[in-house]
């Protein structure tokens, strides 16, 4: 898997992140969400330069133009409930995509502190064959959700090349989607974070992104 981690070079896109990070910004519900939405529209900018252009010529009122343009039949997937801020960022930019949804979430048992595993239940997607899948979920922790997420994908179809999209990662769970995912498939992540507690929360990370969001949801 190739990564590309944005914040290694220094730009606005640190602002938004820190702001999501901070307990004193972050409970500001609505600046939460469109924080993650704009940093989705900063990765769909960076990540537009790795598509396939070809030129299209147009006529304007005064002459006529040729500009190079993507081509690539994108989907956009992403992971309920903290996906929705990310996913719109992405399809502000790439209008015409084909969308996908997914829910997949911790399902904790009784045997263990911290004994989960990912139920996906809802799942509505497009045919993938040939397409250019991006799958984006603002939080990358243990990297649960989004295998077992490309899992429920494989039944749809197979994609040209997939695209992963996240906010905060943590180098454990940055690991495990590697040794999952094919060496062409690209990681466009907005910060690396260190560790995972002990109950798999990113360390500093910023919480529970789906409850800053939308509210604090009950445990299962
Ligand atoms: O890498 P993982 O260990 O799988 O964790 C990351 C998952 O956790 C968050 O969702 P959460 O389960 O909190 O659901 P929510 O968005 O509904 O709050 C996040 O949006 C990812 O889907
Ligand atoms: O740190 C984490 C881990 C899972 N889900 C989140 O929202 N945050
Ligand atoms: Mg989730």
């Amino acid at each position: 898997m190739k990564i590309h981690n944005l914040s290694e070079k220094p730009s606005i896109l640190n602002t938004f992140i820190s702001e999501l990070r901070d307990i004193s910004i972050q409970k500001d519900r609505m600046r939460f969400r469109r924080n993650i939405e704009r940093i989705g529209e900063i990765i769909c900018y960076e990540l537009s330069k790795s598509l396939h252009y070809k030129p299209h010529s147009i006529k304007s009122p005064l002459g006529s133009q040729t500009s190079e343009l993507p081509q690539d039949d994108i989907v956009l997937c992403s992971i309920l409930r903290a996906g929705i801020p990310l996913h719109n960022g992405l399809l502000n930019y790439f209008d015409k995509a084909d969308n996908a949804f997914i829910s997949a979430y911790r399902k904790h048992d009784t045997s263990g502190f911290n004994s989960f595993k990912i139920e996906v239940e809802y799942l509505a997607c497009p045919n993938l064959e040939g397409k250019t899948l991006i799958l984006a979920d603002p939080m990358l922790a243990t990297g649960q959700s989004i295998v077992s997420t490309l899992k429920a994908l494989q039944s749809f179809g197979t994609p040209k090349k997939i695209h992963l999209v996240s906010i905060i990662g943590a180098k454990p769970g940055i690991e495990y989607v590697s040794e999952y995912v094919s060496t062409d498939v690209i990681l466009w992540i907005g910060t690396i974070d260190k560790e995972l507690n002990s109950q798999s929360y990113i360390v500093p990370g910023l919480g529970d992104a789906g409850d800053l969001a939308y509210g604090q949801k009950l445990q299962q």
